[in-house]
């Protein structure tokens, strides 16, 4: 069998809240998402779904339980010991507004996952092509984020994530900030990427359209635990937990390209 693209045995998240209190985020998660599908996390709002994302981004430590990836334990590191996963792993934040520096030009906001992590090349060339990949021309490298529209930042927010050619993309709510219009132009984007540059795609998404185009697994959160896992067909068809069921009968689904 493969190995799978992430695996977790156990995970556990709690904060600690004012007078010692604990919040628990995660509890419990066992989940082995197979690498050569495109994962969907979907849940309630406080369900547990950022904390999962920032724990696959290695961005916080589980207080219990193990995470691996592609069969390699991970746990927040030294950057250096790090440097393979984050070339490999990838993230596009839910708005672009602020995950793009706005005093950087988008050649150097594309450019600093290179630099960051060591990366050698001709960076100028690798800007223009990812400027290309994502539909920008490539005269955007010289101007700064808030010369663009929304969907525009959002698709340099996907070229700077792509600059490492990462093998996955992680996304929390990568298209919620973007009109319907816009949403489903870097829909298909993310689609046309996936398939062309041989990406996985990890997207939380409160849009059940979203995940139903682009992914072909799903886990459902409820609570801080895993209420169901299984293919987007089964799941969305025939939910097995009453938090699935809830969530698709909540959600009116949005018209979506190709659905
Ligand atoms: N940094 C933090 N400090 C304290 N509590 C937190 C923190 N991050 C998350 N939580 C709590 O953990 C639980 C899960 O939060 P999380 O943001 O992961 O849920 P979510 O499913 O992503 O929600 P949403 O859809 O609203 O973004 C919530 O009760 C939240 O209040």
């Amino acid at each position: 069998m493969n190995t799978p693209l992430f695996e977790l045995q156990g995970v556990h998240r709690q904060y600690r809240m004012h007078r010692g209190q604990a919040r628990i985020a995660l509890h419990g998660i066992d989940l082995s998402m197979p690498a050569d599908r495109h994962l969907g996390i979907i849940g309630e709002s406080g369900a547990g779904k950022s904390t999962l994302l920032r724990l696959l981004l290695a961005l916080e430590t589980a207080d219990s339980g193990q995470i691996w990836f592609r069969g390699k334990e991970i746990a927040p590191a030294a950057a250096r010991e790090l440097a393979w996963f984050r070339r490999e792993v990838q993230h596009v934040a839910q708005d672009p507004a602020s995950s793009l520096n706005p005093r950087m030009t988008v050649a150097d906001i594309i450019r600093e996952p290179l630099h960051c992590l060591r990366i050698a090349g001709n960076h100028a060339a690798r800007v223009t092509e990812l400027l290309t990949a994502v539909g920008l021309d490539s005269g955007a490298a010289k101007h700064k984020p808030a010369a663009f529209s929304g969907g525009q930042r959002q698709r340099i927010a996907i070229a700077r994530a792509l600059a490492p050619e990462p093998s996955v993309l992680i996304g929390d709510e990568p298209l919620s900030s973007l009109d319907p219009h816009t949403k489903v132009q870097l829909l298909e984007l993310l689609d046309e990427l996936a398939a062309t540059r041989n990406l996985r795609l990890v997207l939380v998404s409160h849009d059940l359209g979203v995940v139903e185009r682009l992914c072909d697994d799903v886990a459902v959160l409820a609570e801080g635990q895993l209420a169901e896992f299984g293919t987007v067909d089964t799941v969305f068809r025939t939910p097995a937990s009453a938090a699935s069921r809830q969530l698709l009968s909540a959600a009116p689904r949005l018209p979506v390209a190709g659905s």
